[in-house]
């Protein structure tokens, strides 16, 4: 069940209907100047309403969905996964973005930990929304906190972005880095030492 609260704006249902998708494509290539009943064209509507689907499953997921298995194993220092492949798309244009996420948290003095995957889940259950690279950032950092009850959260994302590059002011190769920090991880010490091991080769 998709609870509304957990959604990019308040009035988002998170329903997908996919007759209005197949036609609001087939509606798009006539608008472009194409004839959607064109052979190549026939199946394309349906094709890109189940793309769509899949790539904004976000919109069906809560955290809570993902953050599922947490332990206690008494290790209560920094956890840091980096490099987790992100895909997005960016809410403007509906272009992709696509580039890395960091995460990493000092969970709470008790040790309570997730398994690593459901770090990249998390961020999964983000990016498959349209999405703004700043939401995606402190949406991954919140959820943590508020669902694993951490000291600190440190997110760091960096992302290229297809409506820089293939369109508008075409400059591929540009990259955008946001970060979001909360708790302990905001001192300076404990921020530095994050930002070295996710700096690090
Ligand atoms: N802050 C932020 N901006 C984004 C993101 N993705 C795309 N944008 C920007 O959103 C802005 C939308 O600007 P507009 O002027 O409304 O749209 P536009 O005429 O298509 O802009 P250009 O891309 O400059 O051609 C652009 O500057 C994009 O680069 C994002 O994740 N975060
Ligand atoms: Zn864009």
């Amino acid at each position: 069940m998709t609870d509304p609260v957990t959604l990019n704006g308040e009035s988002a249902t998170g329903e997908f209907d996919e007759k209005r998708a197949q036609n609001a494509v087939r509606e798009l290539l006539i608008a472009v100047g194409e004839d959607p009943d064109r052979e190549g064209l026939l199946e394309t509507p349906a094709r890109v309403a189940r793309a769509y689907k899949e790539i904004f499953a976000g919109l069906r997921q809560r955290p809570e969905d993902v953050l599922t298995t947490t332990f206690d194993l008494g290790h209560d220092e920094m956890v840091l996964v980096k490099d987790i492949e992100v895909m997005s798309q960016c809410e403007h244009h509906l272009l992709p973005f696509h580039g890395v996420a960091h995460v990493g948290y000092i969970p709470s003095s008790s040790g309570k930990i997730t398994g690593l995957s459901k770090l990249a889940r998390l961020v999964e259950v983000f990016a498959r929304r349209p999405q703004v690279q700043e939401r995606l950032t402190t949406q991954i950092a919140d959820s943590l906190m508020r669902i694993l009850e951490p000291r600190g959260v440190i997110v760091v994302i960096e992302c290229e972005h297809m409506c820089m590059s293939l369109r508008g002011v075409r400059k591929p190769g540009a990259k955008t880095v946001t970060s979001a920090v909360r708790g302990q991880l905001r001192d300076a010490t404990t921020r530095s030492e994050a930002m070295s091991l996710i700096l690090a080769d």
